[in-house]
């Protein structure tokens, strides 16, 4: 069955989405969005020819309902969508945090909800999707959810209970790298490089070493082993690294993710 697809809070990652199933070849004509902002529609609308609708509209026409506004906005707008909204739509819902039972509570009885938890490489079609069924959502509510967040990247299905866990991971994920690039690139500034050409080496010893990650089916550490000559300049990094905890900084960095989606779950601002 084709769906009508329809993202409701059209920001950062729903914007994101968008456009990942309009560059899979999504008919437009199965496409809408809603904005909260005249200007933003606007934009949306001249960006990707898609239809800007409310968010009661959206309830009303499209099959699958993508709910990406923030988790502590999720309340308002399920508020204002259960009245409308069929028992027979799949509700799908990309915030950190909030469990399927939140929305099994407000919206009317029966309705399928499938929790999702994307990240922003979906825009370069190398984005993960953790995926997890609600009480109600089936094995076809499961493969229809796939079908959006495939083309965009890699999906995974985890017990709900895992999706803190895998926000810290995942979603926030991209977020950590894009720190660390940030962080050397600084640190070829000390070392006399002009920024620009700090910021190409470190970003292709990003790709270069995410690839070797991916394609070799080796673990880290043997890559690690393999760039750690005796004596040499690698070694002398690391026991910097190890002397400032970063490992224990990473650690405690994902529990502090972990536990604020936790904390957005159970209603806190
Ligand atoms: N940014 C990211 O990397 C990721 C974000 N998420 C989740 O996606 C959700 C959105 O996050 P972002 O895109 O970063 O935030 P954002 O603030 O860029 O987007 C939220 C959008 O929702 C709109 N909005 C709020 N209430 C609305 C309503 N009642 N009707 C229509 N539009 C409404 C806002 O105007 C805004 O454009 C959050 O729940 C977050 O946990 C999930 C995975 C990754
Ligand atoms: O920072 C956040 O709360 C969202 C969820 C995962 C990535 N960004």
């Amino acid at each position: 069955m084709q769906q009508r697809v329809a993202v409701l809070g059209t920001g950062k990652i729903g914007e994101a989405l968008l456009s990942g199933m309009i560059r899979a070849g999504w008919s437009t004509d199965d496409l809408m969005c809603t904005a909260r902002r005249a200007e933003r529609a606007e934009a949306l609308r001249a960006r990707y020819g898609v239809e800007v609708v409310s968010n009661i509209e959206a309830a009303k026409a499209a099959d699958t309902l993508i709910l990406a506004v923030k988790p502590q906005d999720m309340s308002t707008l399920l508020e204002e969508l259960s009245p409308h909204l069929p028992a027979d739509r799949l509700v799908i819902s990309a915030a950190a945090g909030v469990p399927s039972a939140f929305f099994e509570e407000r919206l009317p009885a029966g309705v399928p909800v499938v929790r999702v938890m994307p990240n922003t490489p979906v825009l370069v079609d190398e984005g993960m999707s953790v995926i997890s069924g609600g009480s109600h959502a089936t094995e076809d509510h499961l493969l229809r959810a796939e079908a959006i967040f495939k083309p965009v990247g890699k999906t995974l299905r985890v017990p709900e209970s895992q999706q803190d866990a895998a926000t810290a991971l995942s979603g926030s994920g991209p977020a950590y790298f894009y720190y660390l690039v940030e962080a050397m690139t600084d640190a070829g500034i000390l070392l006399g490089l002009p920024r620009d050409k700090a910021h190409d080496l470190i970003v292709q010893a990003a790709i270069g070493a995410a690839v070797m990650l991916r394609d070799s089916g080796e673990h880290p550490v043997k890559l690690r082993e393999a760039v750690t000559s005796p004596a040499g300049t690698t070694i002398s990094a690391i026991r910097e690294l190890e002397k400032h905890g970063v490992r224990a900084a990473l650690i405690a960095a994902l529990e502090a993710a972990r536990d604020r989606s936790r904390e957005l779950g159970t209603g806190h601002s």
